[in-house]
């Protein structure tokens, strides 16, 4: 008997292929933002960057895929979707485990009609919540309890998410943060909080593409 999974469903692993090769295109798109992007509003850089995918990197996705499928959560929240490539990723084991959903988060409009039209295309869209808007009020009112977290919206933002979030994590609950290398600058005070022993967190930072901070709430 072969054994197969959802990342191989050919309309799942088009999508994600096709959105890879368009975020190829990253560094171009990248280098057009007007100069002092950074210090903009987050809704004014996320209508800026519109253009680009900055996504989670292909063996990111295989982590994710593989933590949900061994957490079976009910609820996967995540923090920054962009087109959704590491949200197809959280679906498909979703998908697999044949129970739960993803909750994710987008504030570009142009990001999320795109991320809609592939969720229907991929035939994942009825595991997928889109909230629309700033991931700081739209998951303001989230019930937990929350089993998997994945953090990749502006990287000054995580630490306030977090922060929302954690009254509903349940112990064990895991919390991924994306880009901790690429972005030491910005994620400094979050890795600070979650690395000091006094909040509540055990972690490990894994070494994949960027990095990713794997935080286990004790
Ligand atoms: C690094 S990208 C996410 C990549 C995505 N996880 C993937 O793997 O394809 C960050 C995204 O978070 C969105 N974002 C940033 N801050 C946000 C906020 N406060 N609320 C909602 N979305 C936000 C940005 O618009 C951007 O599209």
């Amino acid at each position: 008997m072969t054994l197969t999974h959802t990342l191989a469903d050919p309309r799942v692993e088009a999508a994600i292929s096709r959105m890879f090769t368009l975020a190829e295109q990253d560094e171009t798109a990248q280098a057009q933002l007007p100069p002092g992007a950074l210090e903009m509003a987050p809704q004014e850089l996320a209508d800026a960057a519109a253009g680009i995918y900055m996504p989670i990197s292909a063996e990111g996705g295989k982590l994710l895929y593989n933590l949900v499928r061994a957490i079976r959560p009910a609820t996967v929240v995540e923090f920054g979707m962009s087109y959704g490539i590491s949200t197809l990723h959280l679906a498909a084991a979703v998908r697999d485990n044949g129970t739960g959903r993803v909750v994710t988060t987008e504030m570009s409009k142009e990001k999320i009609a795109a991320a809609r039209r592939t969720f229907t295309e991929t035939g994942l869209d009825d595991l997928i919540t889109v909230l629309e808007g700033d991931a700081r009020e739209t998951l303001a009112d989230l019930e937990g309890p929350l089993e998997l977290v994945l953090l990749d919206g502006w990287k000054d933002l995580c630490l306030p998410v977090l922060r929302m979030l954690e009254p509903s994590l349940r112990p064990g609950a895991l919390v991924v943060a994306d880009d901790i290398d690429q972005f030491e600058g910005p994620m400094r005070p979050y890795l600070d909080y979650v690395r000091d022993p006094a909040n509540g967190y055990q972690n490990v930072s894994f070494p994949i593409e960027d990095g990713m901070e794997i935080s286990c709430r004790l």
